[in-house]
């Protein structure tokens, strides 16, 4: 894509991005458009880089906030605006979802990642989780792995309801590793200062790109799902300037101060599994809303989803999921 003349997501929604040639900016700069909606930048000097840094957005095509902020950072790299010192993969996810303003087309794609499209039907998220996966494997091992480059993953969402707390993380499932302190510090100076710790695996591109890739990997809730053009209700500003410090080779974080981060542990995920699942919750109950010990969250026949968790409180509670998945996450607050 040499014609810079329109931005880079309006070439995208338009069908014009699909794999090219590498070309080099006037910056030397290196850039390769290698699949719809997904760009790799590199530096112009190899041995510049500082970073390996992945940033994904509209995975559900109609979460559209953190889409513009990352259609805004791609264009300023397009326009030379960045000296970069990593190698960076911008990536929007369900490009026909965007299109729709839907979640999804088929299915849900942040269900299908860890080759969970092998075991679902066919569809326009299965083909797309599939290459999402060759694309980061294949950006992630290109240049060795012998750990001295750190990996950074942000998968970047917005929330289907309001939330207590607007900006949260979820943190996957690390297994043996501990969760870093030093990641939950930078994601406080992007304004996300509420995490919520995993504490099973998921099929999700987070936890796929933290499990298979080793990388710090995180997927951002950044406020309400809106339509395009309707985002000014979300400050993206300190996401966005930690993103540009990243591009540009800033990888310290600051200080972990446990008192300036929310953390909360997964205490067990509602599962719908039939069509008799019930939510006992409004459409307007908040994500982080507490709920009270002895309160039936949901149920679904004969299983009772009954709060016995001092300090629960709920996370995308949602009944219309399909079978099997997961409707809700309750969640308590805990430390490092
Ligand atoms: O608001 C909701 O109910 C869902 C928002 C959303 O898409 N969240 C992600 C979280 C992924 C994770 O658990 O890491 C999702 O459900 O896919
Ligand atoms: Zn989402």
């Amino acid at each position: 894509m040499t014609d810079q003349s329109n931005e880079f997501l309006a070439q995208v929604l338009d069908g014009k991005t699909g794999i090219q040639l590498p070309y080099c900016l006037a910056n030397g700069s290196h850039v390769q458009i290698l699949d719809e909606g997904v760009i790799e930048f590199q530096p112009r000097i190899a041995s510049d880089r500082q970073l390996d840094l992945v940033v994904s957005c509209g995975i559900h095509g109609n979460e559209t906030a953190p889409v513009e902020l990352v259609n805004q950072i791609v264009n300023e790299v397009l326009a030379g605006e960045h000296r970069l010192r990593a190698r960076i993969l911008f990536i929007f996810g369900n490009v026909e979802a965007m299109r729709r303003g839907e979640r999804y087309v088929d299915d849900d794609m942040n269900r299908l990642f860890c080759r969970q499209y092998q075991n679902a039907d066919d569809s326009v998220e299965a083909r797309r989780a599939a290459m999402l996966e060759m694309h980061v494997m294949r950006f992630f091992a290109r240049h060795g792995d012998d750990g001295s480059v750190p990996r950074l993953h942000y998968d970047l969402h917005t929330a289907i309801r309001g939330s207590v707390f607007e900006k949260f993380a979820i943190y996957p499932y690390p297994h043996e590793q501990a969760f870093k302190a030093a990641e939950i510090s930078r994601l406080g100076a992007a304004g996300v200062s509420t995490v919520l710790l995993q504490s099973r695996p998921s099929p999700t591109f987070s936890y796929f790109t933290s499990r298979y890739c080793r990388a710090d990997a995180f997927t951002l809730e950044l406020g309400k799902a809106r339509p395009f053009g309707q985002n000014q209700a979300v400050n993206l500003d300190a996401l966005g300037q930690v993103l540009r410090s990243l591009l540009c080779g800033e990888i310290s974080t600051g200080e972990f101060v446990p008192e300036a981060h929310q953390l909360f542990r997964v205490s067990r995920e509602i599962i719908k599994h039939s069509d008799k699942f019930r939510l006992h919750l409004e459409d307007k109950v908040e994500n982080f809303t507490p709920m009270e010990v002895g309160f039936l969250a949901a149920e679904d026949g004969e299983v009772l989803y009954r709060i016995d968790e001092e300090g629960a409180r709920i996370v995308f509670p949602n009944p219309k999921v399909k079978n099997g998945l997961r409707a809700g996450i309750v969640v308590v607050p805990t430390r490092l």
